[in-house]
């Protein structure tokens, strides 16, 4: 064998590209693609063979790349499930699956799921909590930022959380108050993750403006940490935009095989989700490197990642220090602002239910003065806990069906064995969706249903902070800023919709990246009399 290849002069590539003539590549170029898909479908004796789907879908990746990049995912999504049933091809080696009952199958502990090469494409600075996909290394940094977020833990922020909200209140009271409340919301939800994370907001409510601030010289900041060299080195950027892009960029490339991944890079639209990355990792570099240069004994995220240690007593390094505090910018903030922007949405779209929402706010809190709810006051209100989960469940911010891996040995789900390395998911915004958890009535917003539906189904399909191993380690956060914010400005707003005539008044526009955003949302906003 070896005596053979000897024989074969080696290629130079160099040489092979420079002098392929353009008519070889017109017709070499295509056919390799298409062979390139082709051959895996022919070769494949796989499971998912059996399993409808888009036609495209069978044999490429780019459909799942292409609907991903649209911005409406998780609706075509659902349509396919409509036509084809609970099981869908979206990709020749992913599943999509909308059925509650594969929620604890596919994203239980002790399965041996992880998550799939999808998250590659959210790594920046270095791994963190989030995009970890590497079992022991992930339990590693979980046991760390887990404690943080206990229930004990998380009645510590909650100054810091009312002091934004109420400092959004003094601003909204001043007319006039702006007709679209997404930008308000967005400041806040910022503001308050940047205080807990970084020891200081980002000041967005006082300046009224999307912004932050990312040093001069990125690398340069990585290695003068502990030194804060003023504001001079400091360029401001537009953080919500930023990290909107960062996830749609994210979304569309993750879907896509690692190899096609440095290519697609070239084309703008992804050359320029790539720049965002990079930038959204300078804000947590600035702000991290001011907070080390002045240090200060305070409680909040940062401190508590800093006193983390992990079970043989080690400490996070810098780098992954800011990394881990990129991921709580990241992962605490726009969830947080289209959740709320969301329910506000549904609430003005809705004035009956605001109304019975106003009523027990002002039966339970009615004599109490203070601007923004406390932790204790918003345990009272079983009305606005049903509020928001229902607004989490229709608008569904986190809503693809998150891609794990089948581990070896395979899975049964369903009936149906999928073999180890299948990709498959779980889309929320489907399952929020079944009629035989939550009724006929599922595309209306409708609190009630919380009351008067079969409680242990509802629990088992809800899925806004996913479940198992990898669910959202900051829920208990998340569900208290939610309470306080809602239960604030609904106390002392009605919001009311903009033109409820107009046919974009009656639907919530928005688009897809990692997340399901709003668009906007325009309502009026008028300060009640209490
Ligand atoms: C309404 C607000 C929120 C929603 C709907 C939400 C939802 C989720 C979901 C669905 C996941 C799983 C993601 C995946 O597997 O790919 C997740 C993970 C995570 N969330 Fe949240 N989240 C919210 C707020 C927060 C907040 C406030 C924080 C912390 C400041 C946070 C920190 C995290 C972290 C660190 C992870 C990764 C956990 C891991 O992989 O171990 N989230 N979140």
């Amino acid at each position: 064998m070896s005596s053979v290849l000897q024989h074969i002069p080696p290629i130079d590539l160099h040489d092979f590209f420079t002098n392929i003539d353009l008519t070889t590549l017109a017709v070499a170029a295509p056919s390799l693609f298409i062979l390139a898909h082709l051959v895996p479908y022919l070769w494949d004796s796989h499971a998912a063979r059996s399993i409808p789907g888009p036609f495209l879908a069978k044999f490429t990746d780019a459909w799942l790349g292409l609907v991903a990049k649209n911005g409406h995912r998780s609706e075509v999504v659902h349509e396919m499930h409509q036509k084809y049933g609970p099981l869908v091809r979206l990709a020749p080696n992913h599943i999509s699956i909308a059925d509650p009952d594969a929620l604890n199958i596919v994203y239980a502990h002790g399965n041996g799921a992880l998550k799939s090469n999808f998250y590659d494409a959210f790594v920046s600075i270095r791994r963190g909590v989030f995009n970890t996909r590497d079992r022991q290394e992930h339990a590693r940094k979980r046991k760390i930022v887990s404690h943080i977020f206990s229930q004990k833990s998380v009645v510590e922020f909650e100054p810091h959380i009312r002091q934004h909200v109420a400092d959004l209140i003094a601003q909204w009271d001043h007319p006039p108050p702006p007709p679209d409340v997404r930008p308000g919301v967005n400041y806040l939800a910022f503001d308050i993750v940047g205080d807990l994370a970084f020891g200081a907001p980002f000041g967005m409510i006082a300046a009224a403006k999307d912004v932050a601030k990312v040093p001069r010289n990125q690398e340069g900041a990585m290695d003068s940490y502990g030194k804060d060299d003023s504001d001079e080195d400091a360029v401001e950027v537009p953080a919500v935009k930023i990290l909107n892009g960062r996830g749609e960029y994210s979304m569309a490339l993750g879907v896509l095989p690692p190899w096609w991944r440095p290519f697609v890079r070239m084309i703008p639209w992804y050359r320029r989700g790539s720049k965002d990355v990079k930038t959204l990792a300078g804000i947590a570099i600035m702000a991290v490197k001011k907070r080390l240069a002045s240090p200060t004994d305070r409680v909040d995220l940062l401190s508590k990642l800093k006193a983390g240690r992990d079970s043989n007593g080690n400490p996070m390094g810098r780098e992954e220090l800011t990394a881990e505090a990129l991921t709580l910018l990241i992962a605490g903030s726009d969830t947080t602002s289209n959740s709320t922007c969301a329910i506000i949405y549904h609430l003005a779209h809705n004035p009956h239910i605001q109304q019975r929402l106003h009523h027990e706010l002002d039966e339970q809190l009615g004599t109490e003065d203070e601007i923004a709810a406390t932790a204790d006051q918003v345990k009272r209100l079983p009305y606005l806990e049903a509020c928001i989960n229902e607004g989490l469940r229709i608008h569904s911010t986190s809503a693809i069906g998150l891609p794990r891996v089948i581990p070896d040995g395979g899975l049964t789900i369903l009936g149906h064995f999928f073999p180890a390395g299948t990709v498959v998911s779980v889309p929320s915004y489907s399952i929020h969706r079944d009629t035989a958890i939550w009724g006929e009535d599922v595309e209306d917003y409708r609190p009630e249903r919380w009351f008067e539906r079969d409680q242990a189904a509802m629990q088992k399909t809800f899925n806004p902070f996913s479940v198992g191993p990898r669910a959202c380690v900051g829920r208990n956060l998340a569900f208290l800023e939610l309470q306080i914010i809602c239960a604030s400005l609904l106390r002392r707003y009605e919001f009311v919709l903009e033109s409820p005539d107009e046919p974009l008044g009656l639907q919530l526009q928005t688009s897809e990246g990692f997340l399901r955003k709003p668009l906007g949302c325009m309502v009026g906003i008028k300060r009640r009399d209490v």
